[in-house]
This record gives C-alpha cells, sequence and structure tokens, in this order.
C-alpha cells in the first residue's frame, strides 16, 4: 500500500510526520503547516481510502494504518521521525511509538484515546456507511468535530469538513469504524520513550479529556494540555496548538 504524502520544508531537516484523524486528509494540518516547514521536513499523508491513498478493503486493525505508515518511511528511506497525530492519526502514532521506539523521535497525542467502551457505535456507523455512503453520516459526524461557537462563526469550515469526510471511499471508512471498535492500545502506552506531549479538547465529545488524562498518565513523563476545542482542535484553537508543537518538538 503507497500512501498518498506530501512532503514540505528543507529536505535536510528532520522529519515530522503528521497523522489524520477519521475522515480526514492532509489538509487537517493547514493551520500549523507553515510554521512546521521552517523548522521541519513536513511528511503527511493520507489513510488508506482517504483524499489521494488507494482504497482498500481494510484496514480490519489500527496496526495495519500503522504499518502503512512504516512502509512509506521505509520508501522514502527515513529512519526515526517525530511524530504528531490528530484522533485516528494519533492512534497510529501510540501505536508505532509503542512498537517501533527506535523510529520514534518526539511524539504529540492530540483529541484521541487508547480504546473505546464499546464497539457498537463503530459497527453502527461501518453499517450505515456500508449501506448508505460517507456523506450520509457526514453532518452528524462533523457536528462533533467543532463546537457551536465555531460552527456559528465558521459554516465554510464545516461545509469543507463534511464534503473532505464525504470522500473517503466507503469500504475504508467502515474498515477503519471496525478497527476503531476493537482498538486498545492501552498496553503499549507504558512501553513509550519518546518525550510525548497530549493534547486535549476542553469540549471534545468524541475523546473527553478523561480519555487523554488517562493517556498522559500512562506514558512516563508525558505532558498533557487543554485547549478550547473540541476534536479537530488543531482547528478550531489552531493558535493554542501551534504554541504546544513549538515547546515540544524544539
Ligand atoms: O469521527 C469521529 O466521530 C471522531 C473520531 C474518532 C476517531 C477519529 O479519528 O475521529
Amino acid at each position: 500500500m503507497t500512501l498518498h504524502h506530501e512532503l514540505s520544508g528543507p529536505a535536510d531537516a528532520p522529519v515530522l510526520v503528521l497523522g489524520n484523524s477519521l475522515g480526514t486528509t492532509t489538509a487537517l494540518w493547514e493551520p500549523q503547516l507553515p510554521e512546521l516547514a521552517e523548522r521541519f521536513r513536513v511528511l503527511r499523508y493520507d489513510h488508506r481510502g482517504h483524499g489521494g491513498s488507494p482504497a482498500s478493503r481494510g484496514p480490519r486493525r489500527i496496526d495495519d494504518l500503522a504499518e502503512d505508515v512504516l512502509e512509506l518511511l521505509d520508501a522514502l528511506g527515513v529512519r526515526r521521525v517525530s511524530y504528531c497525530g490528530v484522533s485516528m492519526g494519533a492512534m497510529v502514532g501510540m501505536w508505532l511509538a509503542g512498537h517501533a521506539p527506535e523510529r520514534i523521535d518526539r511524539l504529540v497525542l492530540c483529541c484521541t484515546t487508547a480504546t473505546y467502551d464499546t464497539a457498537r457505535p463503530w459497527e453502527e456507523r461501518a453499517a450505515a456507511v456500508r449501506a448508505n455512503g460517507t456523506g450520509s453520516i457526514a453532518p452528524a459526524v462533523v457536528s462533533r468535530w467543532f463546537t457551536p461557537a465555531l460552527r456559528e462563526r465558521s459554516p465554510q469550515t464545516v461545509a469543507r469538513f463534511e464534503h473532505m469526510l464525504s470522500t473517503v471511499d466507503d469500504e475504508s471508512y467502515a474498515g477503519c469504524c471496525e478497527a476503531l471498535g476493537e482498538l486498545d492500545l492501552r498496553a503499549v502506552l507504558s512501553k513509550i520513550v519518546a518525550p510525548t506531549a497530549v493534547i486535549a479538547g476542553a469540549r471534545d465529545e468524541a475523546t473527553p479529556p478523561e480519555s487523554l488524562r488517562a493517556i498522559a498518565d500512562a506514558i512516563p513523563g508525558a505532558s498533557l494540555s487543554v485547549v478550547d476545542a473540541a476534536h479537530l482542535a488543531n482547528v478550531e484553537a489552531p493558535d493554542a496548538v501551534a504554541e504546544i508543537l513549538r515547546e515540544h518538538l524544539k
């Protein structure tokens, strides 16, 4: 699986990988890209079936998405990177830092969880998408990505992300839902040795701050910051997230 990817920034700078949430593409990171690309060789990629990456019948597990990233790094000849992910992108980051610690320098985990209480909502979402496509769930799902204040202030942002989600391949999206339903990364957290910054959205209902607190408590030495945002905190609170990245990745 060769993932669609985009490289920005100086060719000889340290590599920073940016991982996206379920249903988003490399465009997720546009608020932070210009600053990050001044100091890093930034590698953005699309999960399978998202954006420009080929569709697949899986993934079945988060391991599949993480192994796609290792394959991409190997293809690019990149050995060690810092990794920064939002939600499902951060789940991939936890997996990589726990299973391939020699590949990960610094880690940022934003608006994510190591496990879900129940697989049922993910099974239902997978079934809905297989029946009616990603467009059918986009308005309800995207409404949870932003606070009411952001939705009121910037309906064009909501429309842009609804469109982005609607373009994701149905079967690939359903496979991601199933991978999330069986997600359990709790055992790898204590193995993470990369310095880790954890970021929670104070108003995130998809992955509430308690989930991020549990992750920060389980990763040795990890810090926790809470920003005023819902699930896509790097979009809703771009400056606060940029400041945390600036401090943690310096
Ligand atoms: O799409 C959602 O409901 C929220 C979410 C869970 C994992 C992810 O990446 O986004």
